[in-house]
């Protein structure tokens, strides 16, 4: 756990970078410091590695003042990313991911070995390891750049916007399989992001830092967006706040109904009176859409409109199925199983019935605590005391 209390920084000039902040960031847990240009989210993020000096307040690594640590040992338990990779140019890949690990006197063998394995963890194809780092695209950088960070396995990560540099499909990509990395990894991540957007996909916590270093308000992506502290946030987290909060609520408490379901043996007349009918083959694997008004014979001999997006049951969220009902040409969104099987069908009235944070009355969380886990992590996993 990473714990800030009272934290501030005035820079010389007098510039107030940070003012009193106090939060925590969980262990194992992805705690975003998003907001405003200025607004103290690097300086805050540079006072856990002691790369910024607080004026008054401390920070915390499991209860031990990083003050206590020299910085550059207390460093090589923190990894750190930022914004372009910031590699080595006249470095291989191999050689800037293992810059660590040969601070840490490993053999060459063994150092390059870890290397090797990282670039397949972050997805980078090992061949690439004798390249130097203009050789490569701006999102494989940032790959190697996370790679080199988790070389010494620290059991922190700050990261400063790490894929701000890159395009947003690439962005994706990097931020998808960050999400799966840190599945398996569970660090301790600090992630400084300008994007709402990015802090609502990445974080377990939020921390929303406005323009002279004050914390706004910190909480789960859900009731962020459920419960905004202020105007400040409510306008930052931007437009289509309702519709963003169907991404938190679930499709396995939907009530499908089969009411629109039909086999392609079964007769356009026995489902006379339905607008649309949606054809199943024998293994209730959607084929389409069918008017049976304008069919006659099997409905699999009809002419059918395409299924279109469908949802998973219990997989997907709500605003996933509701996407699938407003693209569907009956209104019904489709849902499946694993294996693509048809579940039911669901209107946009039923799953506006499920409910979520967006309609319940819970109190946002400003203190600063950690609620609730929101996503499973082993908290014994992490030994931020470790670090170094
Ligand atoms: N070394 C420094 N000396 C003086 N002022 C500084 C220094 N570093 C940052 N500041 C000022 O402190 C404030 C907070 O800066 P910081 O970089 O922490 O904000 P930020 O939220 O990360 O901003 P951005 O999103 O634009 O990167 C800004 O007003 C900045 O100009």
């Amino acid at each position: 756990m990473i714990t800030f209390e009272g934290v501030t920084k005035r820079y010389t000039g007098g510039t107030v970078a940070l003012d009193d902040v106090s939060l925590e960031c969980p262990t194992g847990r992805i705690t975003v410091f998003v907001g405003t240009s200025g607004g103290g989210k690097t300086t805050a993020l540079r006072t856990i590695n002691r790369m910024v000096e607080p004026t008054s307040g401390r920070v915390l690594i499991d209860g031990k003042d990083v003050r206590e640590r020299k910085p550059a040992e207390l460093r090589r338990g923190i990894g750190y990313v930022i914004q372009h990779a910031g590699l080595f140019p006249h470095r291989t890949i191999l050689d800037n991911i293992a810059t660590v690990p040969y601070l840490l006197s490993w053999n060459k063998k063994k150092a390059r070995a870890r290397a090797l394995e990282l670039m397949e963890r972050v997805g980078l194809d090992p061949a690439m390891g004798k390249r130097y780092p203009f050789q490569l695209s701006g999102g494989q950088q940032q790959r190697v750049g996370v790679a080199r960070a988790l070389a010494a396995d620290p059991p922190i990560m700050l990261m400063d916007e790490p894929f701000s540099a890159v395009d947003p499909v690439v962005r994706a990509e990097l931020q998808d399989e960050f999400l799966r990395l840190q599945e398996e990894l569970h660090k301790t991540i600090v992630f400084v992001t300008h994007d709402i957007d990015e802090a609502i996909k990445l974080g377990d916590r939020i921390a929303v830092f406005q323009t002279g270093g004050k914390l706004v308000q910190i909480d789960s992506p859900e009731n962020l967006l459920a419960h905004p502290a202020d105007d400040f946030v409510a306008g930052f987290i931007g437009q289509n706040r309702g519709i963003r909060t169907l991404s938190f609520a679930e499709t396995s408490a939907l009530r499908l109904s089969d009411d629109a379901v039909r086999a392609a043996s079964a007769d356009a007349a026995q489902a006379a009176g339905a607008e649309w009918v949606l054809v199943v083959d024998d293994d209730r694997r959607p084929l389409g859409w069918a008017r049976p008004a304008q069919a006659t014979g099997p409905l699999g001999k009809a002419k059918l409109s395409p299924v279109g997006p469908t949802f998973q049951v219990g997989g997907d969220s709500v605003r996933t199925a509701l996407d699938a009902a407003v693209l569907s040409p009956s209104g019904l969104a489709v849902g499946v199983d694993e294996a693509g099987a048809v579940v039911g069908t669901a209107s946009g009235t039923d799953l506006l019935a499920v409910p979520t944070h967006g309609r319940d009355a819970a109190v946002p969380d400003r203190s600063g605590q950690p609620g609730e886990p929101e996503r499973p992590a082993d908290p014994e996993e992490t030994d931020a005391g470790g670090a170094g």
